[in-house]
């Protein structure tokens, strides 16, 4: 079940930095209700931390972040910890609790916040699962027991259990084989297209941030450079996208992008 209506975020002029690093100088960025938007850019340039900003995992320097008209960065504790229950998320590390079986992991959401017997709650998380490519067979093992690419799976069955409103991912095929590669993206447009679930995703894989998602946002420097429908991302007279997701682009931009290997 669903737990509420999907919502739009907003954010307007979001900075962030570390000790004497600037990372996210001025962001602004609306990612639209019911539909899912596919952050890139390249590494080290903080879409990890632009997500755990949204989600309140780290404190923002100033700036506005909204999700509908609830204003995320005016939360405190309780507020965050109350918005965070209604996003499925991943995070490049996955976090999976070591203690808990697989199945455990995976339906989590269910058992702890929408009360569901352990039975009814293993039983979704066995289809969640095969969803993700894991067999039965995995269900009862423990995380150390599995390889990073299933680790990464069980993260992606777990953000997506109980059909969350919002989902945020980090990169939730890094990894994996093409096949997987697909089978997740493909659950991941049924979120969208079936449900009306606001997906906000970050991911290195350019084929799909150009075929599988409704809207591409380019962080670049500090700030988003180019966003909008992936039907009008510019094959070419944008320089920031086109070293990006063509993997080529002339003057200046390259030559700092090599600077920065
Ligand atoms: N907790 C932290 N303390 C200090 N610096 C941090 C912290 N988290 C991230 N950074 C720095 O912020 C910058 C952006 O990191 P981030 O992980 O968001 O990059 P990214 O764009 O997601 O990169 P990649 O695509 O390689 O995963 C990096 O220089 C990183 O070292």
């Amino acid at each position: 079940m669903q737990s509420g209506a999907a919502e739009a975020i907003t954010i307007e002029g979001l900075a962030k930095s570390f000790v004497d690093k600037e990372v996210l100088r001025s962001i602004s960025l609306t990612v639209p209700a019911g539909e899912s938007t596919v952050l890139i850019g390249p590494s080290a340039t903080g879409k990890s931390v632009l997500l755990k900003c949204l989600l309140g995992l780290m404190p923002i320097d100033s700036g506005s972040m909204k999700y509908g008209n609830l204003e995320l960065h005016a939360q405190d504790a309780d507020g965050w910890s109350a918005f965070q229950s209604r996003a499925g998320m991943l995070f490049q590390q996955n976090a999976l609790f070591d203690s808990l079986r697989i199945w455990e992991n995976v339906a989590f959401r269910l058992i702890n916040q929408e009360r569901m017997s352990r039975k009814k709650a293993r039983e979704r998380a066995l289809i969640r699962m095969a969803e993700v490519g894991l067999g039965e067979e995995m269900a009862d093992l423990f995380p150390v027991e599995l390889s990073g690419g299933m680790q990464k799976r069980v993260g992606v069955a777990r953000a997506m259990i109980g059909n969350p409103e919002l989902l945020i991912l980090d990169d939730p095929t890094a990894g994996l084989d093409p096949i997987l590669t697909n089978s997740i993206l493909s659950l991941i447009e049924r979120a969208t297209a079936g449900k009306g679930t606001t997906v906000l995703v970050v991911t290195g894989d350019m084929k799909a941030a150009r075929s599988r998602f409704d809207n591409v946002a380019m962080l670049f420097d500090g700030e988003i450079k180019w966003s909008g429908r992936r039907e009008a991302v510019p094959d070419a007279g944008n320089p920031y996208l086109e070293q990006m997701i063509n993997g080529r682009a002339r003057g200046p931009i390259k030559m700092r992008l090599a600077a920065r290997d």
